[in-house]
């Protein structure tokens, strides 16, 4: 889905998260575990404010195990609890309730030192589009949708999920944007197809891609387009993967936006391997994360 993000959608989605906060005792921040700097709303931190959060990297299928592990480790030192899942296969995602058991155990304590009936822990999603917000509450809800709202005569309540008897998903998740006005973070989201329709020249994305995986994934590149060496120019890198792949013109010549189209498909569609895109030893992330926590 594409959102088309304006000035009066930003402040409803805003207002939509900020209301439904409320109702709920906990945040599941989704991210996309190859990215999770550029796949989180820029105001987060401002709009949950002291909310416990629970940090999902989810699509961890798709990322870099060691990065990913990097990226946890990073969240922990932080204080923040951070897990990776991946929601399409469901792993990961028993952890989930129980870290969220952890996370509350001094607020139900208290409830319950009060005289307070025990009740399952509420909680709601939230990320930017295609986080795979959708994919997780399905994969949580199972067949446990409580059907609580639509009926006739009565104002539609929120519905909740039941994921277990300990935990109670909102159904509908809270949407934000992205940090777009940035264009690295515009850029890796093309990349990794969170933006599709992408008003970002395929063949400037791909030469982003492609020096990204020389620096990071130099044997992967290789190894997929059996390049002997890596050339020191990027139109020959062009040139060579053109070359192998056939991608040219009638008059035989390369075909750069055939390539760059080849390229940046093979990298959404994993034929390069898992990746990722972003790592805490990235200074403008680090930086970024620390300050807004
Ligand atoms: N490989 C992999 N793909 C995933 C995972 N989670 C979601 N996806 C895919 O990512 C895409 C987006 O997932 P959605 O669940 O539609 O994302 P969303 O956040 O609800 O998107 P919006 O409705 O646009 O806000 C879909 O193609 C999913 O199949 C995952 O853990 N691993």
């Amino acid at each position: 889905m594409t959102i088309q993000w304006f000035p009066g959608h930003m402040a409803k989605a805003r207002r939509e998260v900020t209301e439904k906060l409320k109702l709920v005792d906990v945040i599941f921040e989704l991210v996309d575990a190859r990215i999770p700097y550029s796949s989180r709303n820029p105001m987060i931190d401002e709009i949950i404010q002291h909310k416990p959060r629970i940090v999902l990297l989810n699509k961890a299928d798709m990322a870099d195990k060691a990065v990913t592990e990097q990226w946890l480790r990073f969240y922990r030192e932080k204080g923040i609890t951070a897990l990776a899942i991946n929601s399409q296969a469901g792993t990961g995602l028993k952890q989930i309730v129980q870290e969220s058991k952890v996370l509350l155990k001094d607020k139900f304590d208290r409830l319950k030192s009060k005289g307070v009936k025990p009740r399952a822990i509420r909680a709601m999603i939230v990320g930017i589009p295609n986080a795979g917000k959708s994919t997780l509450i399905n994969r949580l809800a199972g067949k446990n949708i409580a059907q609580t709202g639509n009926r006739p005569g009565v104002t539609k309540s929120q519905q909740w999920i039941k994921v277990g008897k300990e935990l109670e998903l909102l159904d509908t998740p809270g949407i934000l944007w992205p940090k777009f006005e940035d264009q690295e973070v515009g850029t890796k989201l093309a990349v990794t197809g969170a933006i599709k329709d992408t008003i970002l020249n395929l063949q400037d994305l791909a030469v982003y891609a492609l020096r990204f995986l020389e620096k990071h994934y130099p044997e992967r590149l290789q190894e997929r387009y059996k390049l002997s060496e890596l050339p020191e120019e990027i139109v020959e890198l062009f040139d060579q993967i053109g070359d192998f792949r056939g991608c040219r013109m009638p008059g035989g010549y390369v075909d750069y936006d055939k390539v760059a189209e080849l390229v940046i498909r093979e990298i959404r569609t994993e034929k390069l391997g898992p990746l990722s895109f972003e790592r805490p030893g990235d200074l403008t992330s680090v930086e970024e994360i620390e300050s807004n926590t």
